[in-house]
């Protein structure tokens, strides 16, 4: 066959592929020899031998053998310094099981370091972070993978990063063999931008699947970056099928995510995707806690009065990071001061605080808590579905940004997908109608009001 009949098969390929798999993986295959239904080709490393035979053989072969040569087998052979050694030889109809086999040193991997502070014994477990905590619990024990990937979201500041973190130290206690990466989203795509303009992506693709468990925090950041998420994509794929663990933070959930490809979604949700719910009061007060112990080791000799640390769990309601924050303001500035630390010596230097911590609930929260309570999805709030299961979450929705915002009826109407003040207030006339009858509505009204309010 010659060169150009190859150059032409090629060409069909990056049809069938896409030019991105084809520029990584069918343009640098060289093929060396076709003899006796052999398809011998050249390749880089004994990984990419692997990849192509495993992902693209079946293509290759077809493509062959359409173009009127006969070919059943392809082979794959490194070449090194003009030295070439078989890697890979299967007959395409059977895919190759062989996962990457070559195992880098730990210190190779690429991963975010780890902080020292955030283990489980450090992280306070309440009503609203206790599955997200079971869930990681149990990941870190490291034993049969029962659920991939795990993915953990919340807002700001909730744990996520303390909880992957846990994960990684207790894996690392419990099982040292384990080749464990932790990155953020961010890093993951630097790594991968990097590779690219390198031309290492072999050695990417190949140290990114020789983990045993992969952490990603942070994955809303790849969203609408199309490169690295497709990137993404098959790293994820390629260690799911290894059954590998993965964990996966986030700000909101795989369904939530703009700018997410849809396939990335569906498969970011096949796991566990569990939540942690914004802290309540007593998760605060014990958080506060655990950390002004710490302090009071720390700061030897410094006094705090009774009722500052609830005061504080009371009013700064916005997340754990200001929370932890304004402890160590407050203490730093006691025994500068060299006072005991009282409530007025907390109004006092924490007042800024104090003041952004003042709750004020969003129409966009309203909607995104109702649509988490029922169960239905956001763009159904301001969608046209008149189903009764979309239409009376909406409707309460409706009643609590009337009730819990200062936003006007018009102003609620345009949030709700541009719908008129008289369908908001139709909306909003039937809740207090309904509330009154059914005491199940009633009850959600409350539950949806305190947390919006927590
Ligand atoms: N339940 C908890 N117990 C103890 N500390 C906590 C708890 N939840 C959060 N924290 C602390 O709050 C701070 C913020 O947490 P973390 O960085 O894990 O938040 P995050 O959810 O990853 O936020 P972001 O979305 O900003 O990345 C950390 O110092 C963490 O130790």
């Amino acid at each position: 066959m010659t060169n150009e009949t190859w150059g032409e098969i090629r060409e069909q390929l990056q049809k069938r592929v896409g030019k991105n798999n084809y520029t990584t993986w069918i343009e640098p295959l060289k093929l060396s020899q076709l003899k006796n239904g052999v398809a011998r080709f050249e390749v880089p490393t004994s990984f990419f031998g692997d990849w192509v035979l495993r992902n693209y053989g079946d293509h290759i072969r077809n493509h062959l053998n359409a173009a009127g040569q006969t070919v059943d087998r392809l082979e794959f052979a490194v070449t090194t310094g003009g030295t070439v050694a078989p890697v890979a030889a299967a007959k395409p109809v059977a895919r190759a099981k062989a996962a990457p086999k070559s195992r880098l040193p730990d210190e190779e991997l690429p991963g975010a370091p780890l902080d020292s502070r955030f283990t489980f014994d450090s992280f306070v477990v309440g009503k609203p972070n206790e599955l997200a905590h079971a869930a990681a619990r149990r990941v870190s024990e490291g034993g049969p993978v029962s659920f991939n990937p795990l993915f953990l979201y919340g807002g700001v500041g909730l744990g996520k990063t303390h909880l992957m973190h846990a994960i990684a130290h207790e894996l690392q206690t419990r099982q040292p063999h384990l080749r464990v990466l932790y990155l953020s989203a961010e890093q993951f795509m630097y790594r991968f931008v990097q590779a690219l303009r390198e031309r290492q992506i072999m050695d990417f693709k190949e140290l990114f699947r020789s983990v045993d468990v992969l952490m990603v925090d942070d994955v809303q950041f790849i969203a609408g970056k199309d490169s690295t998420q497709e990137e993404f994509f098959h790293t994820f794929n390629a260690l799911v099928d290894q059954n590998k663990q993965i964990v996966i933070s986030a700000d909101r959930a795989p369904g939530e995510i703009k700018d997410l490809e849809e396939r990335i979604k569906s498969r970011l949700q096949c796991g566990l995707v569990v939540d942690l719910h914004p802290t309540d009061y007593e998760l605060r007060l014990g958080i506060l806690q655990q950390k002004a112990e710490f302090y009071r080791e720390q700061y030897k000799g410094l006094k705090i009065a009774d009722g500052v640390l609830e005061f504080l769990a009371h009013r700064i309601t916005t997340n754990v990071r200001v929370l932890e924050g304004a402890l160590t303001r407050l203490f730093a500035f006691a025994s500068l001061v060299g006072r005991e630390i009282t409530l007025d010596l907390a109004q006092d230097c924490l007042a800024d605080i104090l003041r952004a911590s003042d709750r004020k609930v969003t129409i966009e929260e309203i909607q995104r808590k109702v649509a988490e309570h029922y169960n239905i999805r956001l763009s159904d709030m301001i969608g046209p579905k008149r189903l009764r299961t979309i239409a009376r979450p909406r409707q309460v929705a409706m009643y609590l940004s009337k009730q819990l915002t200062p936003r006007s009826l018009p102003e609620i109407g345009r949030r709700f997908g541009g719908r008129d003040h008289t369908t908001i207030m139709h909306g909003v006339r039937r809740i207090e109608e309904l509330m009154a009858t059914d005491s199940q509505l009633a009850d959600d009204l409350q539950l949806l009001k305190r947390l919006l309010q927590a």
